[in-house]
């Protein structure tokens, strides 16, 4: 099966250990063997998985700003992505999966543990409760999301949790000009500064990354309480 995955890999620059692969390949089949019972992705077929859920997770290691990250955060990590393809690949970074599905995040503790993926924790919870908590709030170098909300939302739910000086990069659709525009005053105000918005179009991928910069502290103001980013976005 990994040869299909060295394939796509092999496309985009990124290479690999046989060990990594065995864990790519171990990932999936536990990914698709839960999803018999408890839903994770849409995705059943093994190559499009690899596509869709690998290696779109991964093009962002391509970014100088998520090579000098040390400590990770996913946000709305679901059923791990792009937070365990991350963590397989660059082992000496540590990852943090945030999901408010618990289910979720135990399929992805059972599956990292069994297949030894040790620099990967997951909390449980929403993000604008953990975007309050003094031991997360503003202490990661860089956040990545990826399907979890629109941008002006996602903001509030992000920035909070990214140092002075850091990032956010947020994976979005190929079409997503309009969306950033609108997200515009909600990035300021959370202290970010959108510094572009990188196109992926190599191994038949799809989608935008929009490079947000952390410029200063997020105002005590926010994350608002739960519910309320998602129903009144900063506008
Ligand atoms: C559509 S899934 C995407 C999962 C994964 N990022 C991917 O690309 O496959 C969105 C995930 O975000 C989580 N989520 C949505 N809103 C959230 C919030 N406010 N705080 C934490 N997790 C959230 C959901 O529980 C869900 O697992």
């Amino acid at each position: 099966m990994s040869s299909f995955l060295e394939g796509i890999f092999g496309e985009l620059d990124i290479r690999c250990s046989e060990r990594q692969y065995a864990a790519f390949d171990g990932y999936m089949e536990g990914v698709l063997e839960f999803n018999k019972s408890v839903n994770l992705t849409a995705i059943k077929d093994p190559e499009e998985f690899q596509i869709k859920h690998f290696a779109d997770s991964v093009l962002v290691t391509r970014c100088s700003e998520y090579q000098s990250a040390d400590r990770i955060l996913d946000l709305g990590t679901g059923g791990g992505f792009p937070g365990v393809p991350l963590a397989i690949l660059d082992p000496e970074k540590e990852f943090v999966l945030v999901d408010s599905l618990l289910k979720r995040l135990k399929i992805i503790d059972e599956l990292t543990g069994e297949l030894g993926i040790s620099n990967v924790k997951t909390i449980h919870g929403r993000a604008e409760d953990l975007g309050r908590n003094e031991e997360l709030r503003e202490t990661f170098d860089l956040c990545v999301s990826r399907a979890v909300a629109d941008l002006s939302v996602l903001a509030e739910y992000a920035l909070p949790f990214v140092k002075v000086g850091g990032y956010f990069i947020a994976y979005k659709g190929s079409d997503c000009d309009a969306e950033v525009r609108n997200a515009g005053k909600a990035i300021r105000v959370l202290g970010g500064e959108t510094v572009r918005i990188d196109k992926a179009d190599k191994a038949g991928l799809e989608h935008n990354l929009v490079i947000i910069k952390k410029i200063k502290e997020t105002s005590g103001k926010y994350p608002r309480t739960a519910g309320k980013p998602g129903k009144s976005p900063i506008r």
